[in-house]
């Protein structure tokens, strides 16, 4: 038994404490539990970090309670923490935060226990009548909502009641109601009717895969792998079988996938396989309430659920055995937490499959180009399912030359004439079509055809979109809205033209032209409502709508067998953005969105409008020339040096006043200079490709190197060395960063 612990207290210090255990608190305290110590003159909460038998110092003070009954986080998690704040830059205390969810984090703060709150029996329900007279108006609200809603939690019901404990607590007097400790488990998919799926027999590449998988999971040092399979090959299938797999052992896995793809028709898949035991399945993601995420944090630690669905930080579920850990989308930038720690789940879940001794499947039909080297150089085992199942073909993909379109008739519509006829064969032969569309709103910006003004941000160096139904001009980065001018603002015009194209306009002309189709749009403005994004699929899934357009959000993971066709309008935008991986995202985007046409028995095909038809990443996404891209893509990335051949640190300093911002940056950039070895590639400072966010001037500095640890030393003597760092201006440093914008 270890008589010290460590402890990270909540005080934003980046060092750890040494306690003593007193015996009486010795077999509760493990790591991950949450404790309360002596801090100078006052107590103050933590959490055990690490467990020793010696420490450097004689005197040592005794931790004084341990809060809350169980660690809520696994040994090898935190060691993922102690990891994450070496390689990331980030205080140790920030990144345990960051593995444990507020609410878990708040709640085993006190030891206070759920308190549920339930109706004594059905005769309460008369009781309370007849003696509703007897009660307060607060009582009386209490009780009318617990008879509307069941048992409650505590804390909720007093929030529903708009009240406090007191009134319950009379209730319980009166023997009305009855108030337990016994936690209750609400599921977020109550109602939700699951019929049980089995496995299916798998294709001869699945089947190949899978094997592959399994024996790398029964290794005694299990492999990373990537699971490189075209849209539609039957990825997920593998990974159930592959979770089976997993449990037939006694172990758990946890199933990554990027927020936009956590649809209910994903999970559902997956509850649907395990149906037999629902419990077992536990779902993580953002819209989850409070304590719908308390729950099932806690059926993962009780070991109930032993399969972890979820975001990016699912991946610290503290799942006790891992089996098999599953990056589904593994390109995904999502995958990249961006504020601090900055980490990547992606390889954040490789390295817990170090320490779990776990395999790690990474998944994708268009792998980073970091994955696909690791894997070309024997780092990572790699399994490609070339062809989808059934031998379904690839859609046919056709490029559309918009400058053409214009010219042939002088004017330039929305959509090109092959869209439109091909969206009307649809149509009839009640096929249906998606359009793609990587922007919101109606258009993108407000152009002035008198005088060219273009309404940008007050804050940031950005266009405003222009909102149609709401008659606004919003910026995107900041969110600061106002109301569109009937006229411009600085020549009176009032001739606005709107340029460029956002869902809304799509839908507005979409539905001008086909004026009997059941149209739905499906972006982060119309899907605000808890439900909306799961009414809009099953409708579209039984036909009810024709066409639906949206932003990223229905390019990943869906699979709907009767759309034959996809348009996408305009990729172009987004090859001009000031990133190097501009062309990979571009190429992801074409291939996944592609990838949603021609899942049934027809064919699919694909239309894509562009302005740029030469550009490679179209060009090598119209040819489904996944390795075509690589080899042209990881040229220039060698020649540039830049990840895969690389490892990026992009320091960013934030200040509202420009020059400030600009002398603190030259300043570190000569500290940086003096310490960095010749082995690291030091970029002299710029302004940032979006130069002004929220009224903050930023100026970047990059260094690449082959090792991270190269830069990370220096960075951190550099940013200390910088004595009189003003106040003013703030400094992130973005490690492995995922965009540079
Ligand atoms: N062995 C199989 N036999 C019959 N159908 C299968 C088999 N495997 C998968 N399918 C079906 O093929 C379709 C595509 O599979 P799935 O969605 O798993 O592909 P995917 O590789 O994950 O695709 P994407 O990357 O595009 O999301 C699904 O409808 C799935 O039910
Ligand atoms: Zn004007
Ligand atoms: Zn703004």
């Amino acid at each position: 038994m270890s008589r010290i612990a460590k402890v990270a207290v909540d005080l934003s210090l980046d060092r750890e404490f040494d306690y003593q255990i007193p015996d009486e608190l010795v077999s509760t305290v493990e790591i991950g539990s949450r404790v309360s110590v002596p801090f100078g003159h006052r107590h103050v909460n933590g959490f055990v970090v690490g467990l020793a038998d010696e420490s450097d110092l004689d005197e040592l003070k005794p931790i004084s309670q341990v809060l809350g009954e169980k660690s809520l986080i696994t040994e090898p998690v935190m060691e993922l923490a102690r990891w994450m704040s070496s390689y990331y830059l980030a205080p140790f205390e920030t990144c345990v935060r960051s593995v444990l969810p507020a609410i878990v984090r708040r709640k085993s703060r006190g030891e206070k226990k759920q308190l549920t709150v339930s109706l004594v029996n059905s005769n309460a329900k008369e009781a309370g009548n007849l003696i509703c007279e007897d009660l307060t108006d607060k009582q009386r609200a209490v009780f009318q909502c617990l008879e509307k809603n069941g048992t409650m939690l505590l804390s909720e019901l007093i929030a529903a009641a708009e009240t406090t404990a007191s009134p319950v607590k009379s209730l319980e007097k009166k023997g009305l109601v009855h108030i337990s400790s016994e936690s209750v488990y609400r599921d977020p998919h109550a109602g939700v009717e699951i019929l049980k799926t089995a496995p299916l027999e798998l294709m001869p590449e699945q089947a190949v895969a899978l094997e592959k998988i399994v024996t790398a999971m029964d290794a005694e040092k299990p492999q990373t792998v990537l699971l490189h399979g075209v849209t539609g090959s039957g990825k997920t299938e593998v990974y159930l079988q592959a979770i089976s797999h997993a449990l037939e052992q006694g172990k758990g896995a946890i199933v990554l996938v990027p927020e936009i793809a956590l649809t209910p028709q994903t999970v559902d898949r997956f509850r649907a396989r395990f149906a037999d035991k629902p419990e077992r399945v536990a779902v993580l993601h953002s819209s989850l309430a409070d304590g719908e995420r308390y729950d099932e944090w806690h059926r993962i630690r009780s070991g109930e659920a032993t399969i972890v669905i979820g975001a990016r930080s699912a991946l610290f579920a503290p799942v006790k055995n891992p089996g098999l850990i599953v990056v589904d989308e593994e390109h995904e930038p999502t995958y990249k937490q961006d504020e601090t720690p900055r980490y990547s789940a992606r390889d954040a879940a490789v390295m817990r499959g170090h320490r779990e001794n776990c395999a790690v499947v990474l998944g994708s039909a268009t792998p980073a180009l970091e994955s696909y080297c690791n894997a070309k150089n024997g780092k990572y085992l790699y399994v490609d399912m070339p062809s989808r199942v059934d031998d379904r073909r690839m859609p046919e993909i056709r490029v559309v030359d918009m400058r053409l379109e214009g010219q042939r008739d002088g004017k330039r519509g929305l959509f090109s004439k092959e869209l439109v006829f091909e969206i009307r064969a649809r149509l009839d032969r009640a096929e249906q079509t998606m359009i793609f569309l990587n922007r919101r709103g109606f258009s993108a910006s407000l152009v002035c055809p008198a005088c060219g003004y273009v309404s940008e941000c007050e804050h940031c160096s950005v266009k405003r979109t222009y909102h149609k139904a709401r008659h606004r001009l919003i910026c995107h980065l900041c969110g600061d809205e106002q109301g569109a001018p009937d006229r411009c603002p600085e020549c009176g015009s009032p001739e606005f033209k709107y340029s460029g194209a956002g869902t809304e306009k799509i839908e507005e002309v979409m539905a001008k032209l086909f004026p009997k189709a059941n149209i739905a749009r499906m972006d982060s403005d119309t899907m605000r409502k808890k439900n909306a994004h799961r009414e809009i699929l099953s409708k579209f899934r039984v036909g009810k709508i024709d066409i639906l357009i949206g932003t990223q959000m229905i390019a990943k993971g869906l699979d709907f067998p009767n759309v034959t066709l996809v348009g996408v309008v305009n990729p172009d935008h987004a090859l001009h953005m000031a990133d190097f991986r501009a062309g990979e995202r571009v190429f992801q985007l074409l291939t996944q969105v592609a990838g949603r046409a021609g899942r049934g028995q027809v064919a699919g095909e694909v239309l894509v409008q562009t302005y740029t038809p030469h550009h490679p990443a179209i060009q090598f996404a119209r040819r489904m020339d996944f390795e075509g891209f690589c080899d042209q893509e990881l040229e220039f990335r060698k020649e540039l040096f830049y990840p895969p051949y690389s490892h990026l640190t992009c320091i960013t300093l934030r200040g509202k006043h420009e020059s400030q911002v600009e002398q603190t940056c030259d300043l570190l950039w000569q500290c940086l200079e003096q310490c960095v070895s010749s082995d690291v590639m030091l970029s002299p400072p710029v302004p940032a490709p979006i130069s002004r966010v929220r009224g903050e001037y930023r100026w970047q500095i990059l260094l690449r190197a082959e090792k991270t640890g190269e830069m990370t030393r220096p960075v951190r003597r550099a940013v200390a060395a910088i004595k009189k760092w003003p106040k003013g201006v703030r400094c992130t440093i973005d490690i492995d960063a995922a965009s540079l914008l």
